[in-house]
């Protein structure tokens, strides 16, 4: 799967589901957050994705449960993807709903990951999908920064619950990630930044460009990695 994350308008959900992406991130209750929305617009442009494909996909950092809750019930979306600090045990309220699906990001840094302890406490509450992104200088989501191969490994081999991988992902660093790739448990990427042009609004060639990148079975050169040449 390739997920894009963080519409802004009618426009950019059309351009996402022409370029034939999987899954569409709709910030809401991201604190600070450069895309994020109220939750009446991430409403309208989760009607606007549909149910069917493209998904769209709630990512919120909120931890408190009543505003959790209201999001999710004023959007509509059946799936939430929570990229903040929230325990397994909110995991496991919001799983009492019935169909709804939980993405549970894992953070990557330098120090390892700060959730590796209770990953099989999120398994037991729920967690559908987890999706590891970078930890980059205590900086959470869009650190264009990769989570490295070995230290994604170490993580996912924790799990029995298939993963999504974000973190600095472009059309060029699939080789470096092919270990990750190869991993039983691997189910697609997650992308902000390098959807985007200069200007930081999604730009439909190199939505393009990822989504033939990786989604193909085999990698192409890495031109962040001169040895393929
Ligand atoms: O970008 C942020 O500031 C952010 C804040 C809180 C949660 C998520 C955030 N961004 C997400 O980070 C990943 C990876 O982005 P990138 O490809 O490295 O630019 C993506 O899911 C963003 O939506």
């Amino acid at each position: 799967m390739v997920k894009i994350c963080g519409v802004e308008s009618g426009r950019d959900v059309d351009l996402l589901r022409d370029c034939g992406a999987d899954l569409v991130g709709v910030w809401c209750g991201v604190a600070d957050g450069p895309r994020d929305l109220s939750v009446d617009r991430a409403a309208a442009l989760v009607a606007r994705v549909g149910a069917a494909s493209p998904i769209p996909v709630l990512v919120t950092t909120l931890t408190d449960e009543r505003r959790l809750r209201n999001v999710v019930d004023r959007t509509g979306a059946r799936w939430v993807q929570l990229h903040g600090w929230q325990p397994p045990a909110l995991v496991r309220r919001l799983k009492a709903e019935p169909g709804l699906v939980v993405v549970k990001v894992l953070h990557v840094g330098e120090g390892g990951c700060p959730e590796q302890r209770i990953i099989p406490a999120y398994e037991r509450a729920g967690t559908d999908l987890f999706l590891l992104d970078a930890l980059a200088a205590g900086r959470v989501g869009s650190t264009g920064t990769m989570v490295g191969a070995a230290a994604a490994l170490a993580v996912v081999d924790r799990c029995t619950r298939p993963f999504l991988l974000a973190g600095g992902i472009s059309p060029t660093n699939r080789a470096a990630c092919e270990a990750v790739v190869s991993h039983p448990l691997y189910h697609g990427v997650d992308v902000d930044g390098a959807a985007r042009d200069r200007r930081g609004r999604l730009d439909a060639e190199r939505v393009a460009q990822l989504i033939s990148a990786w989604r193909s079975s085999a990698a192409g050169p890495d031109a962040d990695n001169p040895a393929d040449d």
